[in-house]
């Protein structure tokens, strides 16, 4: 099982990188290795497991984290319903986005960031991402809300992007404006 002492920290040169695409079908060492991030989120939900591994619960893992550069995110979040979002997606890819941004009130963290960086961090308020699963599937996700925030999070993580890029210098809890209604 995956555990904290895989997940690389803010310094790796890996986090900065760009992923490489996923060669598709995806072959079984891939597929084993999402299927491992997506325990990894399941194992860090679980009070009993996290406390037994010293696991920081988690809602999203990027391969980056694991200091494997594949374009591979996994993502175990309930919506704004309370279903439970739990997907692996090889190649995921932002397909389009609202003009309307949104972000965490508390500010997002890391697990690759063993510190707190306050601060508004930006985020499109509805995106359409595309992807592979681990059955091969080609699926397209409309999301919005938490789900939104946190593929956001993962796909920035493929792309050398960290959460504290995002945020506004100097003034950090400046809000974004809002979009200019369309007359
Ligand atoms: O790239 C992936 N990561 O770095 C794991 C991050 C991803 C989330 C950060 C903000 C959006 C995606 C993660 O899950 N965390 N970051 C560190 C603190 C704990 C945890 C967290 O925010 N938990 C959470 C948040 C809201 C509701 C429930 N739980
Ligand atoms: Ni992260």
């Amino acid at each position: 099982m995956l555990t904290m002492k895989d997940i690389i920290r803010e310094g790796h040169p890996t986090l900065r990188q760009v992923a490489k695409e996923v060669s598709l079908p995806p072959s079984a060492e891939d597929i084993s290795i999402l299927k491992k991030m997506m325990e990894f989120l399941m194992d860090s939900q679980d009070p009993e497991i996290a406390e037994k591994y010293g696991l920081r619960p988690g809602v999203g893992l990027a391969a980056p984290q694991i200091n494997i550069n594949k374009r591979m995110i996994a993502v175990r979040v309930e919506d704004q319903r309370g279903e439970l979002i739990d997907i692996g997606l090889f190649n995921p890819k932002m397909i389009s986005h609202s003009l309307e941004t949104t972000f965490l009130d508390n500010g997002e963290g890391c697990l690759s960031v063993d510190r707190d960086v306050p601060g508004i961090v930006p985020r499109y308020a509805r995106i359409k991402v595309s992807g592979t699963t681990i059955d091969g599937e080609n699926v397209t996700l409309k999301l919005k809300g938490m789900p939104a925030i946190v593929f956001q999070h993962e796909i920035d993580h493929l792309n050398g992007i960290m959460f504290y890029d995002r945020i506004e210098q100097p003034d950090p809890f400046k809000q974004p404006l809002p979009p200019k209604e369309v007359v």
